[in-house]
């Protein structure tokens, strides 16, 4: 026993010296001065915060490409007036809230405004007039709307359109081209587009050099100056008045003229009682409609005023969405186009002018 710790205990010694060698470190070889150990210390640092800073800083971008953004504060200063430009607090909260949604359930909504119609391309006043799509609208219909569905990859559980045949074409067409045929369709007159009363079929150019820009611009864009009402001396008044297509429209409710705030008041109870509970519930919907209906569904989810609404156009076949928390119904970040910024401010500068 004794002899076996004569001959360990040296053995053990030297293990325990040798580990002690290894780790406690000797006098520096080399000198490092103050400044190259603040130098080091600080990039070591900077680099335990720059990843988590970069993502923080470029969170929306994650949710975004950079140009949505952009195009959204431009389509916004466009539309606000100067002086209210400066309501920085209104934009800051917006920040924080899509901040605070990261993470929640969303829904998404997808809009496509028809395709250009035989109308739209003669430039006259079409309204509740049942216009088909011409030629372009249908590629359109195709080559742009639905392409661009098929570019982002989506999917839908539903679909509403109007009554008229305008956005049901392009609705079908969009299907079509993305094989989603088999979803169910729900046509509403509600989403038509606001009755452009005496105005139907005549030429807005023609209009304009008549009455003036500003008055066809007062009719075109305004929010609740009327164009006179249709009566029996247009030569389209009576297909509008017997058009199957619009036999669900209570007799009281039939329009003679409408203006974008009267259109708001037939639209906004149908998003909300029919098209709200089926995006709290998560179904993908798609909406195909009118210029005037979705700038009414623009005005109320975003929050417009009558003067910010009255300068936003919506383009014709360029799909749009918006992102929302299933549970509030608040937005979650900004209107998205699918389409680069440019293409979309140019359609955007067509639907505004009167044309040729
Ligand atoms: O009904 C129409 O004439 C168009 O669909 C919308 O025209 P606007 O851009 O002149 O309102």
């Amino acid at each position: 026993m004794i002899s076996n710790n004569r001959l360990l205990l040296p053995a053990l010694r030297n293990v325990l010296q040798r580990r002690n060698q290894s780790v406690v470190s000797g006098p520096p070889t080399q000198h490092v001065s103050k400044a190259e150990k603040a130098i080091l210390g600080s990039i070591m640092i900077a680099s335990f915060f720059v990843i988590p800073v970069w993502v923080l800083g470029h969170l929306k971008e994650y949710k975004a490409p950079k140009w949505r953004e952009n195009i959204t504060i431009k389509l916004f200063m466009d539309a606000v007036p100067i002086d209210e430009r400066n309501d920085k607090r209104k934009k800051a909260r917006r920040i924080l809230f899509s901040w605070v949604h990261f993470k929640m359930p969303s829904c998404r909504v997808t809009f496509v405004r028809h395709g250009e119609s035989e109308w739209n391309k003669q430039n006259l006043f079409c309204g509740w007039y049942d216009a088909r799509l011409s030629e372009k609208g249908e590629q359109d219909a195709r080559e742009v709307s639905a392409a661009a569905l098929v570019k982002e990859n989506a999917q839908f559980d539903i679909a509403f359109t109007s009554a008229l045949c305008r956005a049901n074409t392009s609705l079908q067409l969009i299907l079509e081209t993305m094989n989603s045929v088999n979803i169910p369709i729900h046509s509403s007159w509600r989403l038509n587009e606001r009755h452009y009363g005496a105005l139907t079929g005549f030429n807005k150019r023609q209009m304009a050099d008549e009455y003036g820009e500003e008055q066809v611009q007062t009719w075109r864009r305004s929010y609740d100056v009327p164009p006179p009402p249709i009566t029996s001396e247009n030569p389209h008044y009576e297909s509008i008045r017997t058009n199957p297509r619009f036999r669900d429209v209570p007799p009281e409710l039939f329009p003679d003229s409408e203006t974008l705030a009267s259109t708001i008041e037939r639209v906004i109870p149908f998003w909300t009682s029919e098209i709200v509970p089926l995006i709290k519930s998560g179904k993908r919907i798609l909406i195909v409609a009118h210029g005037t209906s979705l700038r009414g569904i623009i005005k109320h989810i975003e929050g417009l005023s009558k003067e910010q609404i009255m300068k936003f156009d919506v383009p014709n076949s360029i799909p749009f969405t918006y992102d929302f928390d299933m549970e509030t119904m608040s937005v979650i970040g900004n209107i998205r186009f699918l389409a680069d910024e440019e293409t979309v401010l140019r359609a955007m500068e067509k639907t505004r002018s009167i044309g040729k």
